[in-house]
């Protein structure tokens, strides 16, 4: 539905260039959500605006529906571009105008007759939960509230695909919530194909089935959500998924732990769990073998699909020894370890 074959975009500036995207290519299959993950500056702004040509690419191709937009005269691609919608992370409504007549507004555009205008902007409303709100201006709603206006004007013209410039990254977690749950809806029940950019790992999690990361305008690593969250082949793919769990040391421990061994003190080790490692009893495994005990600190194990993962803070105790040994067989064993003092 939507692929983009080797786009590179540089932006020419007075003294220098900038390559926001380099030889980037991408298929996001009919009817699925596909995240683009990056930390600031990447080039997931780029990558997103790339897809409608809101920027032009230096070089490659794009293809919406098997049609290659770069090549298409400008009053063709406005006519693609209808196909295209988009939601960004600052809602973008008309202030002047009420929640039904931006919804209302690309219908206006098209010159639909009144009364298909108002029945459409009512089944709208309605799919996004506002019809209370149609006579409501923008400035007194929510964030999440604006965001839903935002959607239903944006499916108004029946796109085919739908961007998201990081749509929920001005929202509070519980809200956030409930937009991914309504782009999942309507991802479902109106087959619309998603692409979604952003830079918390959770909200892949929630509604995507297939991730790319991206780094230094290249994508890093890609493929399906739960292949990438048991079996993350790069580093930084690692620490997004570390930074959607939240194991913190407990502050009691955190004012205790020394840099170095004082004689007879506990490893405090933070180990990261993913694929077939956190499916198995490794650390009961290490304990019978090396006379050990793991005394668990903190700890969150998730799943996407039937994958779980997750990090465990432990302290080692007992043959001390055998500490070194129990390392090395979590190690061995693809458990990530990392060393954060003695307690
Ligand atoms: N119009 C522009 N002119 C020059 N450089 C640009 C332009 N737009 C983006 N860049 C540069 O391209 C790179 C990628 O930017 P981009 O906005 O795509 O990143 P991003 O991943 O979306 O970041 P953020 O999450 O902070 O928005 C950055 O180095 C940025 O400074």
């Amino acid at each position: 539905m939507i692929e983009l074959k080797n786009v590179t975009k540089i932006f020419k500036q007075k003294d220098r260039e900038v390559t926001a995207l380099a030889g980037v290519s991408l298929k996001v299959e009919r009817g699925k959500i596909f995240g683009v993950i990056g930390t600031s500056g990447a080039g997931k702004s780029t990558l997103i605006r790339c897809v409608n040509l809101l920027e032009k690419p230096t070089s490659g191709e794009v293809y919406i529906d098997g049609k290659n937009l770069t090549t298409l005269p400008d009053r063709e691609l406005a006519l693609e571009r209808r196909q295209i919608g988009m939601i960004f992370q600052h809602f973008n409504l008309l202030s002047s105008r009420t929640v039904f007549e931006n919804v209302a507004f690309p219908l206006e555009l098209d010159r639909k007759p009144k009364h298909e205008v108002r029945e459409r902007v009512t089944e709208l409303l309605r799919l996004v939960g506002l019809e209370e709100k149609a006579g409501d201006y923008p400035a007194s709603l929510s964030g999440g509230q604006k965001q839903r206006v935002a959607i239903a004007r944006t499916l108004a013209s029946s796109p085919k695909v739908l961007l998201c410039d990081e749509a929920t990254s001005a929202l509070d977690p519980g809200t956030t919530a409930s937009i991914l749950r309504l782009l999942k809806d309507i991802n479902r029940r109106l087959h619309i194909t998603i692409l979604l950019i952003t830079h918390e790992m959770n909200v892949v999690k929630s509604i995507c089935h297939d991730v790319a990361v991206i780094s230094q305008g290249k994508l890093v690593e890609k493929g399906p959500v739960n292949t990438v969250f048991s079996n993350p082949k790069t580093e930084l793919a690692r620490s997004f998924i570390s930074a959607s769990l939240h194991v913190e040391i407990p502050e009691h421990y955190r004012q205790r732990v020394t840099a170095i061994n004082e004689g007879g003190m506990s490893p405090l080790l933070r180990l990261r769990l993913t694929g077939d490692t956190a499916d198995q009893p490794l650390l009961s495994q290490a304990a019978r073998l090396f006379e050990i005990d793991t005394k668990i600190i903190s700890a969150q194990m998730d799943h996407v699909g039937d994958k779980n993962f997750g990090v465990v803070l432990v302290a080692l105790s007992g043959r001390t020894g055998n500490y070194q040994k129990a390392i090395d067989f979590f190690i061995y064993h693809h458990i990530k370890v990392e060393l954060l003092g003695y307690v």
